[in-house]
């Protein structure tokens, strides 16, 4: 197999007494698509934030291409790594352009005396951040909603939203935190038909879901952790039918594979 994009090796985070990850390996390769299952409090949304440089782990590494990723969450991003929120966090008394357009600054030059100055440096720039995001809101479907306020769109709309801004940082890695969380099984369908297209532009991409559907069904590889550690790590059809992972997670078996909208 090839090299890993991102490599965790063996990070950990404590809060006080609380071990919230514990001793974590994770690889995510090229144009791969992991998915990162495990009951409530496992420890999914606070290993994403030693992913993306939002905490420093208390021990481990996390490297993105060979380098050691630094945790700093810009630095992060500019390394090529875009994230989206459990709880969306849009810019809403912004438009969805504008919002899209805020992901693509960590890739542009343009200082804030060029943009007071209004310098042609920043106007070329602010051209082709405008173009670039109107592109990425005609990939996620927003087309027609580029000028209305990000609190006026439907829930699904704004997580959409949230991927398109994402992608404007030009990732080569999608770290998608509950992507489905609250959408109703229309939505849920788009969603899985958006991320298989972001695959197609060969990115990577680790999800943390609880919809099993999405997960054994879009995934290449699935890890499952339990209480910050990792319980069971393979393919879709090992860690499905894996016993210990039905009694820790899914709670029952899943004869003939998850149902339409089963969730944990
Ligand atoms: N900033 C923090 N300070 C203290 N404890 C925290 C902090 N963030 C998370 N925790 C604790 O760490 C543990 C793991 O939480 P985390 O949110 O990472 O789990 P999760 O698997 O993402 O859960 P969920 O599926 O409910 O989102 C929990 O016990 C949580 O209370």
């Amino acid at each position: 197999m090839t090299e890993p994009l991102l490599e965790a090796r063996r990070v950990s985070m404590q809060f006080g007494g609380l071990t919230a990850v514990n001793q974590v390996d994770l690889a995510v390769h090229p144009g791969e698509i992991v998915g990162l299952i495990g009951p409530n409090g496992a420890g999914k949304t606070t290993f994403f934030n030693c992913l993306t440089g939002m905490y420093r782990p208390t021990s481990g590494e996390v490297r993105f291409a060979g380098a050691l990723l630094p945790p700093k969450p810009r630095r992060v991003a500019m390394a090529g790594v875009a994230r989206t929120f459990q709880n969306i966090r849009l810019f809403h008394n912004m438009t969805a352009l504008e919002n899209v357009m805020v992901g693509r600054y960590c890739r542009t030059r343009t200082t804030a005396l060029d943009a007071v100055l209004r310098l042609p440096r920043h106007r070329r720039e602010e051209a082709e951040t405008r173009a670039h995001g109107l592109q990425w809101l005609e990939f996620v479907g927003l087309e027609g909603a580029v000028d209305a306020l990000a609190r006026n769109l439907s829930y699904g709309d704004q997580r959409r939203l949230e991927i398109a801004r994402a992608l404007a940082t030009d990732p080569r890695l999608l770290l998608l935190d509950e992507p489905t969380a609250g959408m109703n099984p229309q939505e849920t369908r788009e969603a899985e038909a958006l991320i298989t297209r972001i695959r197609w532009l060969g990115l990577a991409i680790l999800v943390i879901e609880h919809d099993m559907r999405f997960i054994f069904s879009l995934c290449d590889r699935v890890t499952c952790l339990v209480r910050g550690e990792v319980l069971v790590e393979g393919d879709p059809a090992t860690v499905q039918g894996d016993p210990r992972v039905i009694e820790a997670y899914l709670g029952a078996p899943v004869a003939g594979g998850p149902e339409e909208g089963d969730r944990a």
